[in-house]
């Protein structure tokens, strides 16, 4: 993981697994997936105990065997660095949580929808452009290619866990070692431009 640590240096991040809550920004009570528009996915008791075993092998270094790796076309990438099984879980999508709407006009590429609201002032993302993990450094695919949705390798779901909207990215299939890994960033909204992804 020594690249990682460079990759948020570089980028001036700190790491943190966590969704964080910052004054001037959406409160933690503000993220209730009950407020989602259509309900939203509900993470059943034994996975939310598997999410958290996860969560403490990483917090002891037992983490998925992944390394991000910088590509002169595709700038930070994550690939695998070992084998990965079919459905496990990567990684959480971590960083400081904001409305929606105080976030129109920000550049930052790697906002992550957590909540869309009935009522859209509600609406959340994950913003990890101060603080995030591993996650934020996966790329996506093309959507306007035939080829894009093969090179899919994993997906980002929105569950309700215990009642707040978390974003979990787990693999679709079996990874080899040294595959890059990529998710479909308009799997959700149909809104992130992808025409000049590799
Ligand atoms: C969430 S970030 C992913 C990490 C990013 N590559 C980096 O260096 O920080 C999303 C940005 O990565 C780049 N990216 C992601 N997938 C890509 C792909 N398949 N081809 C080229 N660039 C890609 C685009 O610049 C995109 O806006």
């Amino acid at each position: 993981m020594g690249t990682l640590a460079s990759a948020l240096t570089a980028l001036q991040m700190e790491f943190s697994d966590d969704l964080t809550y910052l004054p001037g920004m959406a409160p933690q009570l503000a993220n209730q997936a009950k407020f989602e528009q259509g309900g939203m996915q509900v993470l059943s008791k034994e996975d939310i105990e598997m999410l958290e075993q996860c969560r403490a092998m990483c917090k002891r270094g037992e983490c998925p065997p992944l390394l991000v790796v910088f590509d002169s076309c595709e700038g930070y990438t994550v690939e695998a660095d070992d084998q990965i099984k079919d459905l496990t879980i990567l990684a959480e999508y971590s960083g400081d949580v904001d409305y929606i709407k105080n976030r129109e006009h920000d550049d930052c590429d790697s906002m992550m929808t957590l909540l869309l609201a009935r009522d859209p002032s509600k609406s959340l993302v994950i913003c990890p452009d101060k603080r995030g993990n591993i996650a934020r450094f996966i790329n996506g695919i093309n959507n306007h290619t035939p080829d894009g949705k093969k090179k899919q390798n994993c997906k980002c779901v929105r569950y309700d866990v215990n009642g707040e909207c978390r974003v979990i990215l787990v693999a679709t299939r079996d990874i080899a070692k040294g595959e890059r890994l990529y998710y479909d960033y308009n799997g959700y909204e149909h809104e992130y431009p992808t025409q000049h992804f590799v």
